[in-house]
């Protein structure tokens, strides 16, 4: 499989209109650049200490993250990423808003999420037999199919921020199918339908440090790690202007006005994704739940 275009950016110049109109872009070293010293590795390693080891933490730290289904097993993969996630919560929302800020003027105001994804990808064979249990970490622990984010809970208009701690190998990585981006694509929530055209599928490569930048409604997967390595990466999502959301997601997700946010108003920092079909449409689909447990 080929390797997906790249348009090499700086955040200074990065333009989220180009992703959203499909630009797979890559800044390189981004992660060094937004947050001070290398505090996601560090994290990752106190991770370690605390989830599998010192000892482990120790190792890594010589040998690289790549190695952590060396030094643990499935279970304890699945610790140290619940771990980092706890960790890096509060750092790595500070670096979204860092993100933010320091790009070029948009055009169109920005709206951040909460989301955090520690996707900790080990080899096929380390989390083999394991599936079921794992099942609720599809995407974090496990591959995710060919989807697009705003199936779920994400807005059509989102960008992801996907960031390479680790090394990220051609078969650990992520992979794209950049003819079928804004296609009408029919899927059944969670799945893509077999029997529809959606192009050649493209790989990434990255280094530690490197940010992908990618509009959430390209169609992706996880690349199901075929390697040797442990992949570690690390997603926010922000949004470019209001939040609009999918007819048919599943889910609602809200992004918040930075202004708003460490202020006293902060409480109506979500108001502009409540105010929203998407919203209107989510509540009506927890009514419908509600009634029919009442109901049986
Ligand atoms: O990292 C992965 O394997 C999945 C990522 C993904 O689907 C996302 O960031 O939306
Ligand atoms: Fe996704």
């Amino acid at each position: 499989m080929s390797l997906a275009t790249l348009h090499a950016s700086t955040v200074g110049e990065l333009r989220l209109r180009q992703v959203l109109d499909g630009h797979l872009v890559v800044v390189r070293g981004g992660l060094h650049q937004l947050v001070p010293g290398s505090t996601f590795h560090r994290a990752a390693l106190a991770s370690v200490t605390s989830a599998v080891s010192p000892q482990a933490a120790g190792r890594l730290a010589e040998r690289g993250l790549e190695h952590l289904h060396h030094v643990a097993g499935a279970e304890q993969v699945r610790a140290v990423r619940d771990e980092l996630d706890r960790r890096l919560r509060p750092a790595a929302q500070r670096l979204l808003l860092r993100f933010a800020a320091a790009l070029p003027p948009q055009g169109r105001r920005l709206y951040v999420s909460d989301h955090l994804g520690v996707r900790i990808m080990p080899p096929q064979a380390a989390v083999r037999g394991r599936e079921e249990e794992l099942r609720p970490y599809t995407g974090f622990l496990l591959p995710n199919e060919a989807h697009t984010d705003s199936w779920f809970n994400t807005a059509v208009n989102s960008v992801n921020l996907w960031m390479a701690v680790s090394r990220v190998r051609q078969d650990n990585g992520l992979t794209f199918w950049p003819e079928a981006y804004r296609r009408p694509l029919r899927h059944d929530g969670v799945r893509l339908l077999p029997d529809q055209p959606v192009g050649d599928p493209v790989e990434v490569e990255l280094e530690p440090g490197d940010l992908l930048v990618f509009a959430g409604d390209h169609l992706h997967a996880t690349r199901p790690n075929t390697g040797p390595e442990t992949r570690w990466v690390i997603t926010k999502r922000l949004c470019v202007g209001p939040p609009r959301y999918h007819p048919r997601a599943t889910g609602w997700t809200p992004y918040l006005d930075p202004r708003l946010l460490d202020t006293p108003l902060q409480p109506l920092a979500s108001l502009r994704s409540a105010l929203t079909l998407g919203r209107i449409r989510q509540l009506a689909r927890e009514y419908h739940q509600l009634w029919s447990r009442l109901r049986h």
